[in-house]
């Protein structure tokens, strides 16, 4: 047997596993690394997050992402250069953990990588009648791999894809294994860029399960101020949406969407919900001298509006239900204000940090819930497909040699 194997075997067998999880998200505000603890597999896993640390990114790494992120035409060679480099770049950042936390690389059972999405693209997005769902996540495993001796588990939305999903949202897999309780209706909501639930209800039965992107969470957000205000990132702690006010016809406009009449479950990324989204709002509803603060509020109220649309779709059809949130979103308090406003079928708003797991470390964690699964995971939970939400095992191995 090659040694590989053999330990991957070894892995699969220890009552417990160290997993690092890896999650660039859309926001592309740093690389997410939770260092975590995973005991057993399936319904009994049990999560420590041992360490966590958000690694920013820098101007350089921004730049050249932005060149290809959610962009229809781009250099073709700079997304062969990139696929490596940002690979490399999420090993490196490994190690720089690893020598900070005093941990020894050899400690770790497998690395679980994302990767950095650079283009989403469902059926329902696009006009092609002989492709199916697409989605691109570079950051190549294998440099993870050699970069840090670790073996590696990435490239997760692929199989998805090839069972007949959308190749996202992943985050229901490790959502029902770790959240769901036989106690309380959850909704796990997740406000990054994009903004996503899963609806788990305490009858635990499967098929109940739900999951679906919503809409924008702060990706617009972010856009505009990066466009508009010199070296900030995102619209801390609302500060800006705070000094405006909503313009109605705007807003409707913005909701007007048909992205918003498909049927839950649906997935969408910043392809969709980007500055020229804005500006075709804008120009309908002539709006277009609004100022700044005007179109941040509004844009705030937005993606306020929609995720409570989706918030109340699931608090009307189960009682009592309870949200869960996480992300960077949970730190706009314009937008969670707005929300508790927005949902009167929900009884509360509480953190992930409530269920023991750091909000900012949430989608991290659950790739290595996911990278778990594939190496130890008996059997399949989740199946249903009319759901989107396919019963496969998702990641490709790379090893370090
Ligand atoms: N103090 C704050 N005030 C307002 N917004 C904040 C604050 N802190 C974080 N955010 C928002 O959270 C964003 C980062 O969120 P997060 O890291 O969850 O996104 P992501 O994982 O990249 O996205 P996705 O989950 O869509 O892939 C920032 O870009 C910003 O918009
Ligand atoms: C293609 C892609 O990277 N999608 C992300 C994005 O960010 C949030 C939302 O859109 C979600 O669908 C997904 O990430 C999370 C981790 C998921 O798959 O559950």
């Amino acid at each position: 047997m090659h040694p590989h194997i053999a330990a991957l075997y070894n892995s699969a067998q220890k009552p417990s596993r160290l997993i690092i999880g890896l999650m660039s998200g859309t926001s592309l505000d740093g690389l997410d690394v939770a260092l975590c603890k995973v005991t057993g597999a399936g319904i009994n896993t049990q999560i420590e997050v041992l360490n966590f640390t958000t690694v920013e990114y820098n101007n350089d790494y921004k730049t050249k992402i932005k060149q290809v992120f959610a962009k229809r035409e781009c250099d073709l060679e700079l997304v062969t250069l990139l696929h490596p480099w940002v690979g490399k770049l999420h090993g490196d950042m490994v190690n720089q953990c690893l020598h900070t936390w005093q941990v020894k690389p050899a400690s770790i059972d497998v690395i679980a990588s994302h990767g950095q999405t650079i283009y989403h693209c469902p059926q329902s997005q696009h006009n092609h009648k002989s492709f199916t769902n697409g989605t691109l996540q570079i950051g190549d495993s294998d440099q993870i791999a050699v970069t840090t001796g670790i073996t590696t588990i990435g490239d997760f939305r692929q199989k998805h894809i090839a069972a007949g999903g959308e190749g996202a949202p992943l985050a229901v897999y490790g959502d029902y294994l770790f959240f769901a309780n036989p106690n309380e209706n959850r909704i796990l909501l997740n406000m990054g860029g994009i903004a996503n639930l899963t609806f788990l209800p305490k009858s635990g039965d499967a098929n109940s399960v739900f999951s679906s992107d919503i809409g924008p969470g702060n990706t617009i957000m972010d856009a505009y101020v990066q466009q508009h205000f010199k070296g900030m990132h995102f619209d801390d702690d609302a500060k800006i949406a705070k000094a405006g006010n909503v313009n109605t016809p705007l807003l409707n406009a913005l909701c007007g969407n048909d992205f918003f009449k498909l049927e839950l479950p649906k997935t969408t990324g910043p392809e969709v919900f980007n500055l020229a989204y804005l500006h075709a709002a804008q120009l309908q509803t002539n709006t277009q001298h609004l100022s700044h603060e005007d179109v941040m509020a509004t844009l705030n109220m937005f993606s306020a509006r929609v995720i409570a649309n989706a918030l109340n779709e699931c608090g009307q059809s189960a009682k009592e239900c309870v949200v869960y949130a996480s992300g960077g979103g949970i730190h706009n308090p314009l937008l969670m204000a707005h929300l508790n406003a927005l949902c009167p079928s929900i009884k509360a708003f509480k953190n992930t940090d409530d269920l023991g797991i750091d909000p900012d470390a949430k989608e991290a964690v659950l790739f290595a819930i996911l990278a778990n699964e594939c190496l130890a995971g008996e059997q399949q939970h989740l199946n249903n497909t009319a759901q989107g939400i396919v019963g496969v095992t998702m990641g490709k191995v790379s090893f370090a040699d």
